[in-house]
């Protein structure tokens, strides 16, 4: 069962059946123009069709329990009462040794084991997934990135909102009364999937083992019109500066979907299914004793690629063992790893700097880069990007290198070669570890040389935090005014993040007569695709008596059979709308296009 298909909302690939994609199905040809007076079906009831014949229920005159109208009236209860039926609390007060009838089969009605999320969303990966990985870690030491440099900032996950609950056939049973109205109540809202910045995170790195994020199935409708509780929701937190993408396909990039840079910025991104109505939403004045109820909404599923991009204001870039995470440690209260060997810092360090006067910036400390490192030599490329959303660079020379200058050179090649972008931000030179002698002495030629190519360098001890409060200070003198920008800059639309939900939404209610049919005469199938008529199948529970008769009515009443008929099906053709696969029987004894497709060899697409 747990090969059922789902609604896919990553982009497929164009091989795979086009249907269960968020991108909504060509609506163009409503095959034939075979527009009926079935317009659209209203939202709410969105597929409920009164039912047109109601003979098989006759029972349904019995079932208006009159004395109970009096009863209320009696007790002078001021509660409305909404039809011939009784609400929920009035049960309490008048126990009758009342039972229900629940039409079901008792065998997995309400069976939801597959459902169960585990507390924390997460779970555990396959054994396939792992070895994926584990080859993933191999391909990554050969090339001499640890994994874990680049989970730092890149994650893949899988998200999946709730199912919405079933609803459920139940009817009243009470003493003096033998057939009760309806009772079964409506499933429960499938869980939401929200995606949420946590200022706390700095990395994706816990994505690195938890990569499924599933939100609860809402509860099942029960009898008594009790509606089946919500599911549970998933709040997966990402660091500042996330950006979010579709899951792309053999290499292409998703679309990015939503930035998520600031503290607070929460996204919903896939609503929950909704839940399936209960028999006692489907009462109409010609059908009081309705023997359905529908499957609750799947709730869509989708492969997101995160990438971080961290949110400082100033980068510190530099060859390796320059003093970069030196400096970062005086500066603010942060503690990144210092050792006299290069390549100390794998992974990006943040650290806050306060200013007296009240602002402060967040400053990143980056892993050291060297000569042809743009081109995947050294480690410290991987992390340039992080620079792309700083305002302004700290390039930290180590003056007691060999050749100072070539050092500075070497680096600024290297940015200028990883991105022109980041090479035109506004920087600062800051010639290190003055302390040494050897230092000291290349300091003039080294302020001469910069100083005739227009830039004036500092020099500092950050060991001695000499120069070090001017450095950063002269750095925040660059980036204020971006600052203060960023600052005066509003609260922004809430909607910004909305649109993924939105397409959901919009999916969701997509009309059930806009369907394209394909047809393949090599194996005389036809193909019904619409993503409102989708959703009608997979809603249809058809266990219940009355499912099929609304499904065909539907059909009838959005124009499926007349299209097809227009297009040539035969006795004996395979339909396929949705999972369903049907086959299509001539049948003169009905009216209207005399033809309907048949039920009676329903079976399961891509059930095991
Ligand atoms: N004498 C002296 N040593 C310094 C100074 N600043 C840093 N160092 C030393 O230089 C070595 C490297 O310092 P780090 O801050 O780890 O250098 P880094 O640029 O972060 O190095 P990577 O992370 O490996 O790229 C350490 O042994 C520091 O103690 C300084 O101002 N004077
Ligand atoms: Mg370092």
């Amino acid at each position: 069962r747990s090969n059922r298909p789902r609604k896919q909302l990553a982009p497929k690939n164009p091989n795979t059946k086009k249907f269960n994609t968020i991108s909504t199905p060509p609506l163009s040809s409503v095959s034939g123009g075979q527009a009926t007076t079935f317009t659209r079906l209203p939202p709410k009831d969105d597929f409920f069709i009164p039912s047109e014949s109601s003979s098989e229920i006759k029972l349904s005159d019995l079932a208006v329990p009159i004395h109970k109208q009096n009863k209320h009236s009696s007790v002078g209860k001021h509660k409305i009462i909404e039809d011939d039926l009784e609400s929920d609390s009035d049960e309490e007060d008048f126990d009758y040794g009342k039972f229900e009838l629940f039409e079901v089969n008792s065998d997995d009605e309400f069976d939801d084991d597959e459902y169960v999320i585990d507390e924390l969303g997460f779970e555990n990966k396959g054994e396939e997934e792992l070895e994926l990985e584990l080859e993933e870690d191999e391909r990554e030491k050969e090339k001499g990135v640890p994994a874990v440099m680049r989970c730092f900032d890149r994650a893949k996950i899988y998200v999946r909102s709730g199912d919405g609950g079933n609803g459920v056939v139940a009817f009243r049973r009470e003493k003096f009364v033998p057939l009760g109205g309806p009772s079964g109540g409506d499933g429960g809202r499938g869980g939401n999937v929200y995606l949420e910045v946590d200022s706390s995170m700095n990395s994706l790195l816990p994505f690195r083992n938890s990569i499924h994020f599933r939100a609860g199935r809402g509860g099942h409708g029960q009898g008594s019109k009790m509606n089946g509780a919500k599911g549970e929701e998933v709040v997966v937190k990402v660091p500042p500066g996330t950006v979010v993408r579709a899951a792309g396909k053999d290499g292409v990039p998703g679309d990015v979907l939503m930035e998520l840079l600031h503290p607070g910025d929460r996204a919903l991104l896939l609503p929950g299914g909704r839940g399936g109505r209960g028999n006692a939403s489907f009462k109409s004045g010609t059908n009081k004793v309705p023997r359905i109820a529908e499957n609750g909404e799947e709730g869509p599923e989708m492969w997101l690629e995160l990438e971080l991009k961290l949110v400082a204001d100033i980068g510190i870039v530099g060859a390796p063992n320059a003093g970069k995470s030196t400096f970062l440690s005086v500066i603010s209260a942060a503690q990144p790893n210092i050792a006299n060997y290069p390549f100390t810092t794998l992974l990006p360090n943040l650290g806050v700097v306060s200013f007296d006067y009240d602002a402060s910036i967040v400053v990143a400390d980056l892993p050291g880069l060297l000569e042809g490192a743009h081109s995947g030599f050294g480690l410290g490329h991987e992390f340039l990007r992080h620079t792309e959303r700083c305002s302004a660079l700290v390039h930290i020379v180590d003056g007691s290198s060999q050749q100072p200058e070539y050092e500075y050179d070497a680096v600024r090649l290297e940015l200028e070669m990883f991105s022109p972008e980041i090479a035109e931000k506004p920087y600062i030179v800051a010639y290190n570890k003055m302390d040494l002698p050897d230092a000291y002495e290349k300091w003039e030629s080294f302020q001469k040389n910069l100083q005739s190519r227009g830039i004036e360098p500092f020099c500092i001890s950050a060991m001695n935090r000499q120069g070090t409060r001017e450095l950063i200070t002269a750095a925040y003198e660059l980036v204020r005014e971006r600052i203060e920008d960023k600052k005066g800059e509003s609260w922004r639309e809430p909607t910004h993040f909305s649109h993924v939900a939105e397409m959901v939404k919009k999916q969701r209610t997509a009309p059930i007569n806009e369907f394209e049919i394909f047809h393949d005469s090599a194996s005389n199938t036809w193909n019904v695709e619409g993503a409102g008529l989708q959703r009608f199948v997979q809603m249809t529970n058809w266990r219940y008596m009355d499912s099929d008769r609304r499904f065909q009515h539907v059909l009838e009443a959005c124009g499926v059979n007349k299209s097809l008929i227009k297009r040539g099906v035969k006795e004996g053709d395979t339909v396929i709308i949705g999972e369903m696969e049907m086959v299509w029987h001539d049948s003169p004894n009905n009216s209207g296009p005399n033809r309907k497709i048949s039920t009676d060899s329903v079976k399961w697409a891509d059930w095991k």
